[in-house]
Order: structure tokens, then sequence, then C-alpha cells
């Protein structure tokens, strides 16, 4: 079954600054994700990976083509199973669908002032009403296995060095366990050993009901992880390839 529907998906930005031009962002992508797949977008730097994934996520309003999601059509004002739009619907919807369904984490953390790691990865699933030490014991257990030293689960992110941020990032991301997963270079600040563990939990979670789709730079994470490699060049989908098939040659 598709999950993801992305038809002749478009993003320029006005540039008011530099004269009223316009920067393509993308250009007429066009792709389907499976359910449950894991799906790999790379391309060199400004092909339109990041700006794939906001649109994706409804930071960035696209400019033209449609986003059919089917991971929430329970949500669907619509009849069931036509999907939810998510280049059209309103803000309404996309705050309800994030909450419900759709998760996205960037290289960067959202900070929160004075809330300790543990927190930060229990506050998805506190929100989803999950009782506060259930949320927190899955949040130790996650920070465990994306072996964060036990010493700083109850210290503030704000004072974390690159990869340990990355690190809680990845686990409150993968907390509430969302139908649909947008990733931007999740790994890129872990070390070889981190990267590895974060593999093996990637591994673990994505299946029949978690589907992904990752911007990532390291061609040894995407042949473990990926079922398909989405290649961008210059905005343009320039081939969607089995992992079997993709030989690393892009990753920017
Ligand atoms: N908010 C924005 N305003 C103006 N231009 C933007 C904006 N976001 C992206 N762009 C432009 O869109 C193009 C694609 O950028 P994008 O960040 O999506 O590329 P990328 O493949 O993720 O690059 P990198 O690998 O360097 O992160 C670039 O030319 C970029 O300058």
């Amino acid at each position: 079954m598709t999950v993801l529907s992305v038809e002749g998906l478009s993003k320029t930005f006005d540039m008011h600054v530099l004269g009223d031009t316009q920067v393509v962002g993308l250009d007429d992508v066009s792709f389907d994700v499976r359910e449950g797949e894991f799906l790999a977008v790379v391309g060199e730097s400004g092909s339109g990976k990041s700006s794939l994934l906001k649109c994706l996520y409804r930071t960035y309003d696209p400019t033209g083509g449609r986003i059919v999601y089917h991971g929430a059509d329970e949500l669907a004002d619509g009849d069931a199973g036509d999907g939810i739009d998510l280049a059209a619907c309103d803000d309404r919807e996309v705050i309800a669908l994030r909450d419900a369904t759709i998760g996205y984490t960037s290289q960067f953390l959202d900070e929160i002032p004075r809330v300790p790691a543990v927190d930060v990865v229990a506050r998805p699933l506190r929100e989803q009403g999950v009782p506060a030490e259930d949320a927190r014991g899955e949040a130790r257990e996650l920070l465990s296995r994306l072996d964060l030293p036990e010493a700083l689960w109850e210290a503030y992110p704000a004072t974390f060095s690159g990869g340990e941020r990355q690190r809680v990032n990845l686990a409150q991301a993968l907390s509430p366990r969302p139908t649909l997963l947008l990733l931007d270079e999740p790994t890129s600040a872990l070390d070889p050993e981190t990267r590895q563990a974060a593999i093996d939990l990637l591994r673990e979670y994505v299946g029949e009901d978690t589907t992904v789709v990752g911007v990532f730079h390291n061609t040894a994470v995407i042949e473990a992880v990926a079922d398909r490699v989405v290649v961008l060049d210059d905005g343009k989908l320039q081939r969607v390839v089995p992992v079997a098939d993709f030989e690393g040659e892009v990753v920017g």
C-alpha cells in the first residue's frame, strides 16, 4: 500500500532582497512511498533534499503539486481512502497530523530551556497521554540504546556536544512511533560506534508501522537502512532506485 504520493511537487523561493528573483528548490518532483518502506534522499548540496522534507512536513508551503498522505485517513474530511493532500490542507490539519502521525527531525535539536534530556524525549509520549513514569522509562530506554551516557539523562541538552544533542533529537523523533518519520541528516554528527547504534535502532523501529523518508550523507548508513534511494539533481528527480542498485556517487 502507498503511504505517500508526491505528484509534481515544486517549491520556488521569492528572493525580494535580490530584486524579486526566484530560486528553485524543487521542480516537478514525483515519487511514491510504500507503507513500511525506508526511502533515502540523496543529491549534491543545494539539490533540494531539505526543501523536499520541509515541504512534506509543511514547514515550507509547496508552490505546486500534491503530496497525498494515506497515513491518517481517519482524520481526512473526505472519503476514507482518498488521503490528505499535505500540500493543500490548512494549518489546523497540519498541526493535528504532526501531533498524531508525522514526526520530523533535522540535524539540529530545537532546545527547550531547562528541560532535562529524558523529558525532552518523553514529551511526545506525554502529549499522547502516556503516564509520566512510563514515558520517562521509554525515554531512558531510547537514550540508553543510543549510548547517551546515563549521567546526562537528567542534564539540559543546551550544554551537550553536537553528537549528544543529535542522539536526544533522534530519540525524541522515535519515541512517539510516528506513522511517517522525516529525518534530515539525523546521524551527521555521530562517531562510527554511535552511528551504528542509531542504525540498529532505526532498523528495529522502521517496518510495518513506521515509514521513513530520510536525508543521509553517509553511504554506509544508506546501505544499512534504506530500501530505495531517491536521487535529486538541481531540484529535479533524477531517479529512484532500489538500494542494491545505488552506487553512492551522489551523496552530497
Ligand atoms: N528558505 C529558503 N529561502 C531561499 N532559498 C532557499 C530556502 N531554502 C532552500 N533554498 C534554496 O533552494 C535550493 C535547495 O536547497 P536545499 O536546502 O533544499 O538543498 P539541500 O540538497 O538540502 O542542500 P545541503 O545538502 O547543502 O543541505 C538551494 O538553492 C537553496 O539556496
